[in-house]
């Protein structure tokens, strides 16, 4: 019988005011095509035909600019309430675009716990052609305050971090960069939340940025990236960056994603309540070591979490009992979860980050952050919630048979 989930939502920020009316209408004006279309047509065609050199009728070539991917980044940045979105070929195109704007020497302090190829990027590649990288724990403000130095020019935000589930205060840390330099600029990679339960900008980040792969997206089949600002200045540049660099998405997977995000709402909603009953089936059991969830009241930052957010995704981290060969029979045994990497569908995923998805990340990082052998991450999707927690259940008895 599916357990009491209703109240997950008591205690968090309220929903965003039209939230849903602004995912399905803002951008989407069929009167901006000749046809009327009410869905946005996959616009195909690399270049337009200007009436006169230089005079055209918004779009020149579809790097440059594009009338699917035009419609997808307006949605987009009405649901962070920012003025602008750029969309990029995946979150780390969003990533290296972003990197692209500060100048060789510049510093970055990113968080210690991030995706292990934002990592990957920031230690071997970004800190190789000469920016000055560094990671400090966010959610220890002190150490924030430490890691700043008179040539930071970035600092790097994820929260709920990928995967150990820390919570990084927002507000704070921007208001404690912005104090100690206004030009730093703050970003937060807003993937694990989504656009529906979290708003960087209004909380004083100056970039909202997306894996869309993920939740934006939501139906792990597209591979994308997103960035909302508010500035113009910022989105200036941005935009040059999109159209210099040229890492865009193709108008077929922003129509995708633009479709995706009808749904965010409703997707989101779900997530919580099935993490939710999800999280506290794994709380409960004796086969469990410990589970992180920004939902549940033992999370360290479940006040912080409620304060500055409107609900929680469906990403659960835990700690299986025993060795790497248990959390390896749980896994291989799973059966409506897929034994497979990335999040944020519809589908219930599971996977081991110490060999899959921070397998680039140093093993003495992997050892200071918790990422140990009997590290699961979960994506629980939207699945009917008895069968989610019926599939945990034989999976935790089959990795514990022998026991
Ligand atoms: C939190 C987070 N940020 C960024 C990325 C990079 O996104 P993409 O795979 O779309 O390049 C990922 C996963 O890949 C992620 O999990
Ligand atoms: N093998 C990939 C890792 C992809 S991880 C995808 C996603 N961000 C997640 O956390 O699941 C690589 O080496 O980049």
């Amino acid at each position: 019988m599916a357990s009491d989930s209703s109240d997950c939502f008591a205690g968090f920020c309220p929903e965003f005011q039209s939230f849903a009316t602004d995912a399905i209408h803002v951008g989407q004006e069929p009167e901006q095509w000749s046809s009327m279309a009410v869905v946005p047509p996959i616009s195909l065609s690399t270049t337009f035909k200007q009436f006169s050199p230089g005079k055209h009728a918004g779009y020149e070539y579809s790097r440059s600019g594009n009338p699917t991917r035009n419609c997808l980044e307006k949605a987009v940045a009405a649901l962070d309430g920012a003025q602008y979105c750029v969309a990029l070929a995946s979150g780390l195109a969003a990533t290296t675009t972003i990197v692209h704007m500060l100048k060789a020497g510049d510093g970055i302090v990113c968080m210690n716990d991030v995706y292990g190829g934002t990592n990957r990027y920031f230690s071997k590649i970004a800190a190789e052609i000469g920016y000055d990288v560094s990671f400090a724990d966010f959610t220890k403000l002190d150490q924030l305050k430490a890691a700043l130095k008179p040539k930071t020019k970035l600092l790097w935000i994820e929260t709920p971090t990928n995967p150990t589930m820390k919570v990084v205060d927002i507000k704070s840390c921007s208001e404690i960069a912005h104090e100690y330099n206004k030009d730093i600029i703050v970003v937060v990679d807003n993937t694990f939340m989504s656009a529906y339960f979290q708003r960087p900008l209004a909380l004083g980040a100056d970039m909202c940025m997306y894996s869309a792969t993920k939740y934006m997206n939501g139906h792990s089949d597209v591979v994308m990236g997103l960035i909302s600002v508010n500035r113009p200045d910022l989105y200036e540049k941005l935009k040059f960056l999109q159209n210099a660099l040229g890492a865009v998405p193709s108008p077929f997977d922003c129509y995708l994603c633009n479709r995706g995000l009808k749904t965010l709402h409703l997707r989101m909603k779900q997530h919580f309540r099935n993490a939710m009953a999800a999280a506290k089936f794994l709380e409960a059991d004796p086969r469990v070591e410990k589970v992180i969830y920004p939902g549940l009241p033992s999370h360290p930052q479940y006040e912080l979490v409620k304060r500055q957010s409107t609900g929680c995704p469906g990403m659960i981290t835990f700690y299986i009992k025993g060795k790497l060969e248990h959390a390896t029979a749980f896994l291989k045994n799973l059966k409506l979860f897929s034994l497979a990497e990335s999040l944020g569908g519809y589908e219930s995923l599971a996977e081991h980050p110490a060999i899959m998805t921070h397998a680039s990340v140093s093993e003495v990082q992997r050892m200071e952050l918790g990422i140990t052998d009997t590290l699961i991450r979960m994506s629980v999707g939207l699945e009917d919630e008895q069968d989610i927690i019926a599939d945990l259940d034989q999976a935790l008895s089959a990795a514990h048979a022998k026991n």
